[in-house]
């Protein structure tokens, strides 16, 4: 063995020595986390029968301190990524909770469920949003997963509609990034491919390079990305758009990767519940607002945030499914209720509309 290749073991031999020893200690750490959070849960218990094991303003805080006392050389992102696994795990501990989300397995919204509470929680998907707003109305699962807007293709009025009817609170949101990959099986002939199937959505989100690339063959929507990706299995002349997850679950071979049009695409979702969430200290709310149907009624439900200096973040309409031409405005905006001056501005509001409902107000989306 040369002189330079004892060196280099010699180094890597140490480093790994040292790599175990730190193992150690944050293994010891994670130990004493945990048994903290056990005690935690048992303060909790003793509180009364309704204990709320999950704490989504607690959860946004600890995230957002990790990130904020990072130093590198791990990304601040990297960073809050590892603590959400481990707070997932002594969550689980304390209670396993069930979260519930528009599937088919391999979907955007499985992975925001993932990204939001980590690998511990116990996922379940559904086949339609209505089917998540249902069971956890019903108690079956503690939370729900549903897409709201991409950046690209607007609002998810599915998921709005939902809230005309619904009595859930908006527990969270959590953004993602939406790449999605032309992929294959392992029989299908990449010179032969005549169609290629995907949601409407990301068949919408691909467009120009659909056109481009694929101008004459088939494009067929299909109820998930997921489900696109299991039909193509079998399939020799046929391709789905989807995302890593649906590209792993299968087993498929990505052809082209990133391929929406826009690249800074994104979907936010949101995390419904029943519980009213205590400030973050950085925190959005979300409003349902329904209005006399008269001139300037826009004007005076946007003036008092304009007054109270609230920072609207979307402002969107859809027919109240209770009259012809009666519509239902649905805001989000920066800070919490229990904030005075919010507090203020939604007394105001109430004041002028017909209706008015809060959905929510939970911690800004961190990861
Ligand atoms: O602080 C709490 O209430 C906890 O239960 C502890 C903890 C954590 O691991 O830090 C776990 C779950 C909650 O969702 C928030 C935080």
């Amino acid at each position: 063995m040369s002189q330079q290749q004892q060196n280099t073991d010699q180094q890597l031999a140490q480093l790994r020595d040292r790599i175990d020893q730190i193992d150690a200690d944050i293994a010891r750490l994670i130990s004493q986390r945990a048994e903290c959070a056990l005690q935690v849960a048992e303060v909790k218990k003793a509180n009364g029968e309704d204990a709320l094991y999950y704490r989504p303003e607690r959860e946004a805080q600890v995230l957002r301190r990790a990130m904020e006392r990072n130093g590198g050389p791990l990304t601040d992102e990297e960073m809050a990524r590892l603590f959400r696994e481990i707070m997932s795990a002594c969550l689980a501990l304390e209670e396993p909770i069930k979260v519930a989300y528009l599937g088919p397995e391999g979907t955007f919204t499985q992975q925001a469920a993932l990204k939001h509470f980590g690998n511990s929680a116990k996922s379940r998907p559904l086949a339609a949003i209505d089917e998540v707003f249902r069971e956890v109305e019903a108690g079956a699962v503690n939370y729900g997963v549903v897409p709201v807007e991409n950046s690209t293709e607007g609002v998810i009025n599915h998921t709005l509609d939902n809230f005309l009817t619904s009595n859930l609170q908006i527990c969270g949101e959590v953004e993602l990034r939406i790449h999605h990959h032309l992929m294959i099986s392992d029989i299908t002939r990449p010179e032969a491919i005549t169609r290629i199937y995907s949601h409407a959505q990301s068949l919408a989100q691909c467009r120009k390079w659909l056109d481009s690339h694929y101008p004459n063959v088939e494009r067929v929507a299909v109820a998930s990305n997921a489900e696109a990706a299991k039909r193509v299995k079998g399939e020799w002349n046929a391709a789905a758009i989807a995302g890593d997850m649906a590209a792993d679950l299968y087993g498929l071979k990505v052809l082209a990767e990133k391929i929406e049009d826009r690249p800074d695409n994104s979907t936010r979702f949101l995390i419904i519940g029943s519980q009213a969430v205590p400030p973050s200290g950085d925190d959005k709310t979300s409003l349902m607002v329904s209005m006399r149907n008269e001139p300037g009624a826009l004007h005076d439900l946007l003036e008092p945030f304009r007054r109270h200096s609230i920072d609207l973040t979307r402002v969107e309409t859809r027919p109240s499914q209770s009259g012809n031409w009666t519509y239902v405005f649905f805001i989000d905006f920066a800070g919490h209720r229990d904030t005075p001056s919010i507090a203020e501005a939604l007394r105001e509001v109430a004041d002028c509309a017909s209706d008015i409902k809060v959905l929510g107000s939970y911690p800004r989306g961190v990861l």
